[in-house]
């Protein structure tokens, strides 16, 4: 084997009697290096990949509002994901950060009003806002997560903005969250950390399948 090819691992650097704060952390920085790694035309491929996956999902399919994400550089990427349910008709709602990380939505209107208000932040739509509410409108949420494991606990970020929003859905939404494949995790073996206020998502979808969860 010869050149730069990186072999795709799944990181579980979780130890025994690890705090669940703790273990969250170790995970996030493992997950975030390995997927440093790809380049920008495997995450432009990978995104074409997502939005071919998540517009099969029947709730997807059929939303008439759908809550989603911008992505930063190496998140699964929601480009065509987004103008695929735009040009449906879909309405498309996404996160808009307020002061100390508040939680509002915008509703997109196409690439070239998403602006990154500062570095390392995710690109947001330049509309008026709607208020932390209009996630009830939303037939669908779907979230980024750095892994998802088989019970349906996701790992985020570690800034609880969307264990927070998750609270406020309309009774019946269903949440879908996206990762790469190898960060979906068997809870039998390799058990995500869970806290109290961790809210269990409902389906995972990688670039290559989606699936029910638990
Ligand atoms: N694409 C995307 N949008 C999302 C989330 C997410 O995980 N991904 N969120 C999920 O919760 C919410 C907010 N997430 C945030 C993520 C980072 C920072 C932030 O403070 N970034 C740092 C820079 C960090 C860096 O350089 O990597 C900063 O602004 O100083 C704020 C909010 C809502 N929108
Ligand atoms: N419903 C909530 N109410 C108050 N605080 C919360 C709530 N949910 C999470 N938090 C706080 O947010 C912080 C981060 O939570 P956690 O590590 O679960 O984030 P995450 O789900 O990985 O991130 P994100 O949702 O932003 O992608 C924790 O300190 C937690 O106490």
């Amino acid at each position: 084997m010869s050149g730069a090819w990186t072999p795709i691992t799944q990181p579980y650097p979780v130890k025994a009697g690890m705090e669940a704060a703790d273990a969250k952390d170790a995970l996030r920085r493992a997950i975030r290096a390995q997927r440093s790694n790809r380049s920008a035309r495997l995450r432009a491929h990978a995104a074409e990949a997502f939005a071919d996956v998540i517009a099969s999902i029947p709730e997807v399919r059929d939303a008439s509002c759908v809550a989603t994400y911008a992505a930063r550089s190496f998140e699964p990427g929601t480009g065509p994901l987004l103008e695929r349910l735009a040009s449906r008709g879909a309405r498309v709602l996404l996160p808009v950060l307020g002061s100390g990380l508040a939680r509002d939505w915008a509703e997109y209107t196409g690439p070239e009003d998403l602006r990154e208000r500062a570095p390392g932040r995710p690109p947001e739509p330049g509309g008026p806002t709607l208020g932390t509410d209009a996630i009830k409108l939303a037939d669908v949420v779907v979230v980024p997560a750095l892994a998802v494991d088989s019970r349906g606990v996701r790992l985020g970020q570690g800034g609880g903005w969307y264990d927070r929003v998750l609270t406020g859905l309309r009774p019946g939404s269903r949440v879908i969250a996206v990762v790469f494949p190898e960060e979906v995790y068997d809870a039998a073996t390799r058990p995500l950390p869970v806290q109290t206020h961790d809210i269990l998502v409902d389906a995972v979808a990688t670039t290559v399948d989606w699936r029910q969860l638990p």
